[in-house]
């Protein structure tokens, strides 16, 4: 008998199958702290939450029973993947279940931000007859710019062509081609910020998109635009659109969640007459709360059975032999990757892994699997994207996967080389595993180099010209830029060349900008490989 406790609020008919299930039995305790977790947590073999209860290291330590972790709904920043894939606990989710009901939100939102449907409600049941103070816009003819067109921003767009609004789209997934099909209009996030109406974001919360929308973008933001935040909180900077209001220029904004959930009551949206807010209620309604829980409990159930399963977000199962000759060299992939996705421009239409040496004769799917992780992971998320789903999103994303096999590795046992075909261009990263030096970059584009692949690097690319790496190296120690590493690469003397420098710490937007200003200098990108 499989024990499962559910600890938030989820649908009574979408666990009908759990219930019904013979080998299983059910607990529901909500509302539990973190303490009363780990008290009761080492008798049960799964865990069934939303995004309420936080589970923590703590609880999986206490959890020795523990197999599985079920997430019923999207967003999986409220478990500890790292913890769980440590302890080989399966983390599942429901992804597909809530996108119309969390895009229908955001439409509920939008047009009660429009209409000013809450403010005119509180008047009216207080016993004011005030028809002046709400005079609303219309959607039709105004300009929608959806930042993050996966599944949710997509369906979105689709219901604003109804409305007759204009839709630019703005995603790091999205071709030209798959715009086109779509009705959209493919923009960049500066042109949502210059024409867009109304702007509502669908991404993930990562580094990237955090404050995507803030005070920069507030400065040249469309005067009177209405911005609806239904995804995660911390996408748009809360107290620079409060400030971006106030001083006239954003007209109103809907948002249903908060940087800090549940937010203070000293919160300044909660008191401002142009914000209108829900608390996270996105997913909530029937028909999702039932698809998400019944996609999660068949998983569930077959994880707990021994069965196949689809949407693990955590641990892939990969055989011992194939492991023991592959695990090495995963987290080199997952770099690769990442360094790869960094530096191209453009959609990734087409990732082709070359893998060379003795690796040759090995299955190295489940390499590609990490690979494809670390590209991937960049844009949509790192808790959303891992070796188990990697593959499934590139194809649902219409990205190619090649795999490029030889056995001349350039003098290395093995060498991993990843290149990302997109719209605007094609850049390589390669590596290898040295003895005794452990994962090393080994080229990069054309440039042979010798780069460890961790923390924070600066890649650039210059005319070969005496004094360069002075100017660099100046520029950055006068803004408190300590240089750690530092790699030069040409093909020919005085040709083109690029430069790459381990630093101690992340390089402030306006200095790479500067690096970039410096006569010589060609192009000057931070990487981030954590
Ligand atoms: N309010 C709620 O209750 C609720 C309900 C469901 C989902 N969500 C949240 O909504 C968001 C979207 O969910 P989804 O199911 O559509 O996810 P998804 O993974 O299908 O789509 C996210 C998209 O964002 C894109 N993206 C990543 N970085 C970007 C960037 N810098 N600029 C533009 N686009 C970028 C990705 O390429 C991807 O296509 C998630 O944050 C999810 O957790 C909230
Ligand atoms: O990521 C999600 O699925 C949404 O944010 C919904 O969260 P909830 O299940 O707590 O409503």
């Amino acid at each position: 008998m499989f024990k499962v406790l559910v600890s938030d609020p989820i649908s009574d008919l979408g666990i009908s199958l759990l219930v019904e299930a013979s080998d299983i039995s059910i607990d529901k305790k909500t509302g539990l702290s973190e303490d009363e977790l780990v008290q009761i947590i080492g008798e049960y073999d799964a865990l069934l939450v939303r995004s309420q209860t936080r589970v923590t290291e703590r609880i999986m330590t206490a959890g020795k029973q523990l197999k599985v972790i079920g997430r019923a709904g999207v967003g999986v920043d409220n478990i500890d993947l790292e913890a769980a894939t440590k302890r080989g606990i399966v983390v599942i989710n429901a992804p597909d279940g809530n996108t119309i009901t969390t895009c229908e939100h955001t439409f509920a939102m939008m047009m009660a931000l429009a209409r000013h449907i809450p403010q005119a409600y509180l008047k009216t049941v207080g016993g004011e007859w005030d028809r002046k103070s709400f005079v609303g816009v219309e959607l039709r003819n105004k300009v929608l710019g959806v930042l993050g067109m996966g599944r949710i921003g997509s369906e979105v767009a689709a219901r604003a062509k109804a409305f007759g609004m204009t839709v630019l789209g703005y995603d790091p997934f999205l071709t030209e081609e798959r715009a086109e099909k779509l009705g959209v209009k493919l923009a960049s996030v500066e042109d949502v910020v210059r024409e867009a109406d109304f702007i509502t974001v669908h991404t993930p919360l990562t580094p990237e998109t955090r404050h995507m929308i803030g005070k920069e973008q507030f400065s040249r933001i469309k005067k009177g635009v209405r911005i609806i935040n239904c995804a995660r909180g911390g996408i748009i900077d809360e107290l620079a659109l409060v400030e971006a209001i106030d001083a006239g220029i954003v007209a109103g904004a809907a948002f249903d969640v908060f940087e800090e959930e549940p937010p203070t009551k000293e919160h300044p949206f909660l008191s401002h007459p142009k914000i209108i807010v829900t608390p996270h209620l996105g997913a909530s309604t029937v028909e999702a709360q039932e698809n998400v829980a019944i996609d999660v409990s068949e998983q569930l159930l077959h994880i707990l059975r021994g069965e196949p399963y689809k949407n693990a977000v955590n641990m892939p199962p990969v055989p011992a032999d194939v492991l023991s000759k592959l695990e090495p060299y995963f987290p080199l992939g997952v770099k690769l990757g990442s360094f790869a996705a960094q530096i191209a421009s453009g959609p990734v239409k087409e990732i082709v892994v070359g893998c060379s040496g003795e690796l040759a004769d090995v299955d190295t799917q489940p390499l590609t699997r990490y690979i494809v992780q670390g590209v991937l992971a960049h844009h949509l998320g790192s808790d959303q994207v891992n070796a188990v789903n990697s593959m499934h999103l590139a194809k649902t994303r219409g990205v190619n996967i090649v795999v490029n096999k030889s056995h001349a590795s350039k003098g290395f046992t093995n060498l991993v080389s990843v290149t990302l075909r997109t719209d605007k261009e094609e850049r390589t990263v390669a590596g290898a595993l040295l003895n005794g030096f452990g994962a090393r970059i080994t080229q990069i584009d054309q440039y042979p180099v010798d780069v460890a692949p961790e923390g924070n690097l600066l890649l650039i690319s210059h005319n070969d010209k005496p004094g360069i790496i002075g100017r660099v190296g100046t520029l950055l120690g006068s803004n408190d830029v300590n240089i750690a590493t530092m790699q030069v690469g040409r093909k020919l003397v005085g040709g083109a060349a690029i430069m790459v420098l381990g630093v101690d710490k992340a390089v402030p937007k306006d200095v790479i900008a500067q690096v970039a200003d410096l006569t010589d200098l060609v192009t000057a990108k931070e990487i981030q490989l954590y």
